[in-house]
């Protein structure tokens, strides 16, 4: 009783000082989200008075079992379903922004709907709010299997992931409103930033604490994995976010560096937000759910822990390959290059542990079609990390650079390996968090696995195309010594390309929307009658079916 008044008063206490900012705010922005975080505060005090209540209503919308007191699964059943929600959201943004670069008018004469503004937009909705919760959710959920042990500080936990959706909440409104720090993948300003810092350091002692807490001596490897990425997160971004707020009341801050090193702060960061956000932790999920939904055991556990240190230590000093050609001194950028490229191995030794994983059980591709999405996350996860190498070298950068080359490697690795090895894990997990016998349809995954394959195979053959051409085209003088094209006529060149890659983008989005359907019917515990994805193979000659094939 006692620490519920604590609590509530926390709350409500929370809530009048965000109101006393709105009544202090230098700029209608800080306004506006401090009115959010009032309305968040009061919500929690709503929730805190009658705790129980909703806890129980919410566990019969989501038809939620009853944790047998093992596992502390909630806030997972809540993450998958953040992670359908905002993959939906982002993959839509990413839509509409595809289209807008192919028809300007999409801009709608509006500053809260121009492509500036809603591009950040689809960033972040898509790195953060949909990969950050499949992160969060697999990471809690894994650590429990792998350390038996039910998670430590459960309010802590629930804490995390309610905070996390207001940091989502801000950053989004944020951006279309114009509030931004214009620090690529970095954008929300100085107070979300500091909100972040306390969610992210919360979540480092719920990970931590439940690791402590094992019943089982070994520490698997995929807690290795998200430990260095919830780690390594919250040093790039306590580093990158330093700054001075104009005000103690307005979203205005000053990043407290300049020139050079401002830009090289940043690309530390961007650089490690991909190796510790979109790959050390990603590599996490592919390292529990691989193995366990192909019955083997990890291909090589000893290459795992090399694959591990060798990629955290080289990872770090690849930065500069963002930053190839500027005022950044040439030593560095070499140094950026040279790590850029060694990085190719242990990307590739992680790729061939998690296809070898699957050594004895190739027949599950054809029979599985989630180990097929897992298969084809692999595939692009080796062929973003050939390509990156590959763009870091100096000489394909002075073509690639500023080019939608560049956007179709992004799109190879979110789409291809971030996207893919996080459907395969909802798919998992979705039967298991809600008790149920199987999904509701696995010929529905199979839809979602080839829409979802084309719509990337669109989107990077018509990046590779464009980018190329664009490089190619603005490096083409004639012999009089003039460019050859003016920029116009290269963006008009665009335009098939674009409307592919928009092409691209819809199959993708469809695949995510039949994902919608069938999670959203597995919950409600609906079985759909269909035929087995294989059919047994049959000998026409002897006129019966053919004895099951021994795995290769
Ligand atoms: C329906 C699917 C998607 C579509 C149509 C799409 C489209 C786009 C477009 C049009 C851009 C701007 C490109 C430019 O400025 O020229 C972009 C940027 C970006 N998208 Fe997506 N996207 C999709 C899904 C994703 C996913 C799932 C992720 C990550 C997990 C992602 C991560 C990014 C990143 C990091 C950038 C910035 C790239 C850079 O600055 O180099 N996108 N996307
Ligand atoms: C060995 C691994 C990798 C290396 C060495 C690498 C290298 C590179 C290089 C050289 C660039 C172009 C920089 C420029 O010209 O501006 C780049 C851009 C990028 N890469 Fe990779 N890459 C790797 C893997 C990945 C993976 C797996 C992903 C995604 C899951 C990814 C996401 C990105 C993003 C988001 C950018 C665009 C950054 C921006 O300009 O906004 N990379 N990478
Ligand atoms: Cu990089």
């Amino acid at each position: 009783m006692e620490s519920l008044t604590f609590k509530a008063f926390g709350w409500l206490g929370a809530a009048l000082v965000a109101i006393i900012a709105i009544a202090l705010s230098a700029d209608q922005g800080f306004a506006i989200h401090m009115a959010i975080v009032a309305a968040a505060a009061l919500l929690a005090l709503a929730a805190t008075l009658s705790g129980a209540d909703y806890a129980s209503a919410a566990r019969g919308i989501l038809k939620t079992p009853v944790d047998t007191g093992r596992y502390d699964d909630d806030p997972i059943r809540w993450g998958v379903i953040a992670t359908v929600f905002w993959g939906v959201v982002g993959f839509l943004a990413g839509l509409y922004i595809a289209l807008q670069l192919a028809f300007p008018v999409l801009n709608l004469g509006f500053e809260y709907t121009t492509f500036g503004r809603l591009r950040p937009l689809h960033t972040s909705a898509v790195i953060f709010a949909f990969g950050g919760n499949a992160l969060i959710a697999t990471s809690f959920y894994v650590v429990q299997r792998t350390c038996r042990a039910r998670l430590a500080l459960p309010g802590l936990a629930r804490f995390v992931f309610w905070g996390y959706q207001l940091f989502i909440v801000l950053a989004a409104t944020g951006y279309v409103l114009g509030i931004t720090e214009a620090r690529e993948y970095a954008e929300p300003e100085w107070y979300v930033d500091l909100w972040l810092t306390i969610v992210w350091v919360a979540y480092l002692a719920v990970f931590v604490g439940t690791i402590l807490k094992r019943r089982e001596p070994h520490i698997y490897v995929a807690n290795w994995f998200y430990l260095a990425f919830i780690i390594t997160i919250a040093m790039l971004h306590i580093v990158n976010n330093l700054s001075m707020p104009v005000s103690l009341f307005g979203s205005k801050s000053y990043s407290a560096f300049a020139g050079v090193q401002d830009a090289l702060t940043q690309w530390w960061y961007g650089h490690n937000a991909v190796g510790f956000f979109l790959t050390a932790g990603f590599l996490a999920m592919m390292y529990y759910f691989v193995p366990k939904q192909a019955e083997r055991p990890v291909y090589s556990y000893r290459l795992s822990i090399i694959h591990f240190w060798s990629l955290i230590f080289l990872y770090i000093w690849a930065g500069p390959h963002h930053l190839h050609y500027t005022a950044l001194p040439d030593w560095a950028q070499t140094l950026g290059m040279v790590f850029s490229i060694m990085l190719w191995m242990p990307s590739w030794g992680g790729m061939i542990n998690g296809l070898m994983t699957l050594n004895g059980a190739w027949d599950k591709i054809r029979t599985d079609p989630i180990i097929r999405m897992m298969v084809m996350a692999l595939a692009f996860y080796g062929m973003s990390t050939f390509e990156g190498p590959m763009l870091s070298i100096k000489a394909v950068n002075s073509l690639s650079h500023y080019t939608d080359w560049t956007i179709g490697h992004v799109h190879s690795g979110a789409l291809g390996w971030n996207g893919m090895i996080t459907f395969a894990a909802i798919y998992y997990l979705t039967p298991r968090l809600w008790n149920r016998q199987r999904l509701y349809s696995l010929r529905m995954v199979n839809w979602h696995f080839w829409l979802a394959t084309v719509g990337i195979v669109l989107y990077a053959s018509s990046m590779w195309v464009a980018g190329i051409m664009q490089g190619l085209m603005w490096r083409e003088y004639g012999d009089d010594g003039y460019l050859v094209y003016a920029f116009s006529e290269v963006t008009a060149a665009m335009l098939p390309m674009y409307l592919i890659r928009a092409a691209g983008g819809i199959l993708y989005l469809a695949g995510s929307l039949v994902m919608v359907w069938n999670v959203w019917l597995t919950i409600a515990g609906k079985l759909r009658e269909e035929k087995p994805m294989t059919e047994t193979p049959y000998d026409a000659a002897a006129d019966r079916p053919l004895a099951p094939q021994p795995a290769e």
